[in-house]
C-alpha cells in the first residue's frame, strides 16, 4: 500500500466540516481497488462506513476516523501543500484517514475473526458529525453499529511509536462561542453621539477572563478562548457590530452550565453599561470523550508488548472531540499516537513524520486480532 502517496493526495484537499465530497470521492476511488468480496460500503452524507467480515466474528469492533480540515493557510511549503487555499489538514484528520486505509487494507489482506467496522466521519472540527452519524447507524444501519470503538488522534508533540491514553476522561466537554454586539455606529471624530463596539467588546473579552479565573472553583478547571474578535469597517467610523469567537471546554455538563450562566450576565451587564444589544450563540457543543475502563487498560497493555510501540498513561485534555458521542453509547477508547511535528495542533506549520503511516495499521491489527 502506497500510504504515503494516499495521505499527501487528501493532504491536498482538505474540506471543511460536511464539505468533504473530494474527500469522500478519493476514498470510495481508493477503496474500490481493494478486492471486493469481504467489504460492504455505505455512504452517509459526506462520510462512509465500511464493514469487513470476520472469519467467525462474535462481534464487530469499530474504528472511526474523521475527515475534515480546518480553515487555516497552510505555510509548511511542503510539495505537496493543500491545493484549496484557506483550507489545511492542521489536525491531522489525513493522516488519520490514511491510517483508516491502511487498516483496512490490512484486514482484507490478512482477515481476523471478528468483523471490523471503519467510519469515516465528516465534521469533527464542526459543526460535529458523530451525533448524526450514531444516530443514522442506530436507526438506518444497525448491522454497521459496532459493539465497541476505538480511535486514534495524531500527537505532534510525541515520538512516532508511542501511544498514550487512559480510562475514564480524555477529553473535555466543549461548546462553541459566539457573541455578536450591535449598537450605534457613527463618525470618529463625534464619539459622544455613538456607542462604540470596539470598545464594547474589547470590555467583554477582559471581563470574559474572569469566568475561569474567579467563578470555576480552583479544583474544577476550565478554558474560554476567545480566539477571533472583529469590530468596525474602516479607520474613522466607529463600529456598529462586533463579534467574539471562541470556545468552551470543561471536564462536566454541570460546569459547562456554569461558565455559561456567567457568560450570559456579564453579555446582559456589557449591553446595559454601552446601550447596545448582544446575542450570543452557542454552535455546536461535543460531550466529554470518556473511555471504558477494561477497554484501556486491555489497549495499554497490548501496546505495552507490542515492539517499537511506547506506551504511555496520558493526562486527560482540554481538547474537544465528538468521539465522545460515540463512547457515550458504545465501550471505547480514543488514544494518541506519536507523530514528532515540532508545530502543534492547529498550527499552519504542522508537519506529521509519515511513519506514523506504516506503524499504525499493522498495530491496529494486531490490537484487534487479540481484541
Ligand atoms: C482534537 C481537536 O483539536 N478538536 C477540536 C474540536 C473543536 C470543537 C469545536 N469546534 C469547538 O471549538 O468547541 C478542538 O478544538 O479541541
Amino acid at each position: 500500500m502506497e500510504l504515503v502517496r494516499i495521505r499527501r493526495a487528501l493532504h491536498q484537499i482538505p474540506e471543511i466540516g460536511f464539505q468533504e465530497v473530494k474527500t469522500q470521492a478519493y476514498l470510495m476511488d481508493i477503496i474500490s481497488q481493494f478486492p471486493q468480496e469481504r467489504i460492504e460500503l455505505v455512504k452517509w452524507r459526506t462520510g462512509l462506513a465500511v464493514k469487513v467480515r470476520g472469519d467467525n466474528p462474535t462481534k464487530m469492533i469499530g474504528w472511526r476516523t474523521d475527515m475534515d480540515a480546518l480553515a487555516i493557510m497552510e505555510e509548511t511549503e511542503l510539495e505537496f501543500q493543500s491545493q484549496h487555499p484557506g483550507f489545511m489538514h492542521a489536525c491531522g484528520h489525513d493522516i488519520h484517514m490514511t491510517i483508516a486505509i491502511g487498516l483496512l487494507h490490512k484486514l482484507i489482506d490478512e482477515p481476523i475473526q471478528d468483523d471490523v467496522v471503519i467510519l469515516f466521519q465528516p465534521a469533527e472540527e464542526g459543526p460535529g458529525g458523530a451525533l448524526p452519524f450514531r444516530e443514522w447507524l442506530k436507526t438506518d444501519k444497525p448491522d454497521f453499529l459496532p459493539d465497541c470503538i476505538y480511535a486514534l488522534h495524531i500527537a505532534p508533540e510525541l515520538p512516532v511509536g508511542t501511544v498514550g491514553t487512559r480510562s475514564g476522561l480524555l477529553f473535555a466537554n466543549t461548546s462553541e462561542l459566539f457573541i455578536d454586539l450591535h449598537g450605534k455606529g457613527g463618525h470618529a471624530a463625534f464619539p459622544h453621539l455613538t456607542e462604540d463596539m470596539a470598545i464594547a467588546a474589547a470590555s467583554m473579552l477582559m471581563q470574559l477572563q474572569t469566568v475561569v479565573s474567579r467563578n470555576v472553583n480552583p479544583m474544577d478547571s476550565a478554558v474560554l478562548t476567545i480566539g477571533k474578535l472583529s469590530a468596525g469597517t474602516v479607520q474613522n467610523i466607529i463600529a456598529e457590530h462586533a463579534r467574539l469567537e471562541g470556545t468552551i471546554r470543561t471536564l462536566t455538563s454541570e460546569s459547562m452550565s456554569q461558565v455559561k450562566q456567567r457568560i450570559e450576565a456579564i453579555c446582559r451587564a456589557v449591553e446595559q453599561a454601552n446601550n447596545c444589544q448582544v446575542h450570543i450563540d452557542y454552535g455546536s457543543s461535543y460531550l466529554e470523550v470518556k473511555n471504558d475502563e477494561t477497554l484501556a487498560e486491555n489497549f495499554l497493555r497490548y501496546a505495552s508488548q507490542v515492539k517499537g510501540i511506547q506506551a504511555i498513561q496520558s493526562d486527560a485534555a482540554m481538547t474537544g472531540e465528538d468521539f465522545g458521542y460515540f463512547t457515550e453509547q458504545i465501550p471505547g477508547v480514543m488514544f494518541w499516537a506519536g507523530v514528532s511535528s515540532a508545530y502543534g495542533l492547529h498550527h499552519s506549520k504542522l508537519n506529521p513524520d509519515e511513519q506514523v503511516l506504516e506503524l499504525m495499521p499493522d498495530f491496529l491489527h494486531g490490537f484487534f486480532l487479540k481484541s
